[in-house]
């Protein structure tokens, strides 16, 4: 094993936690050169050379959700809204993630709902939390139950309901290859968890209005 691989491999948290130990952005260079020349190809033709320069600079973007505190993106919470204590929901958010065991894209829809009880968090906060552990490796279910728990955490509401759904091409363009097989997980907590007739209510709501 290569020095810049052995620097990279130990060092990764889990997806909770921000990572540690950090290459330098030549390391990372260097470790993309290596996974060409294990792809088959040759990092100093042409074509290729910036490559490990888009590389490492795409992943910095695409595994952004390190550099984000969940909590933070929830912490405005609009007390004012006063006498609303009925569901939130905002279904359809797409989203862009990788698997942590192939680093393969996973992608598909996030439909997040709370009951509020001590005011309301901004619509767009609850798309960026999602981005903020999609932005991240982990498995669909550590992302489904981690926006659920931050969630749970900044809103102390009545209940909170998570789905997603998603393809990974990581069973589409190899392995099993199944395109097309849709994975879904839920994460349900408070009344969402206790009523079964608030599961059905947030699945009806998550369902309503599609072909
Ligand atoms: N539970 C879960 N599994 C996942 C997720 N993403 C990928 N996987 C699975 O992770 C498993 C890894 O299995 P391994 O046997 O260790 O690796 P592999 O030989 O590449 O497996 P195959 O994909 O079957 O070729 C596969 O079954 C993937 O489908 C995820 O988000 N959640
Ligand atoms: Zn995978």
């Amino acid at each position: 094993m290569s020095d810049v691989v052995k620097s990279l491999s130990p060092r990764l948290s889990p997806a909770a936690e921000k990572p540690t130990g950090i290459p330098s952005r030549e390391e990372a260079e260097a470790a993309v050169r290596i996974l060409i020349r294990w792809a088959g190809d040759d990092p100093a033709r042409e074509g290729l050379h910036d490559t490990p320069k888009r590389v490492a600079k795409a992943f910095k973007e695409l595994y952004s959700g390190y550099d984000e505190e969940p909590g933070e993106i929830l912490d405005k919470i609009f007390r004012e809204v006063e006498g609303y204590d009925d569901i939130v929901l905002v279904r359809d958010i797409p989203f862009y993630s990788h698997c942590e065991h192939h680093m393969v894209p996973f992608y598909g829809v996030a439909h997040v709902a709370y009951y509020p009880t001590k005011g309301v968090v901004g619509l767009s906060k609850l798309a960026r939390l999602v981005d903020a552990y999609a932005r991240r490796l982990q498995t669909q279910e550590t992302m489904t139950a981690q926006i659920a728990t931050a969630m749970e955490k900044a809103l102390e509401p009545r209940g909170v309901a998570v789905m997603i759904e998603a393809e990974h091409m990581c069973m589409s363009m190899r392995g099993v290859q199944k395109a097309g097989a849709l994975t879904l997980t839920t994460q349900f907590s408070g009344v969402f968890k206790t009523d079964p007739a608030e599961q059905v209510r947030f699945l009806t709501l998550v369902r309503n209005g599609r072909g």
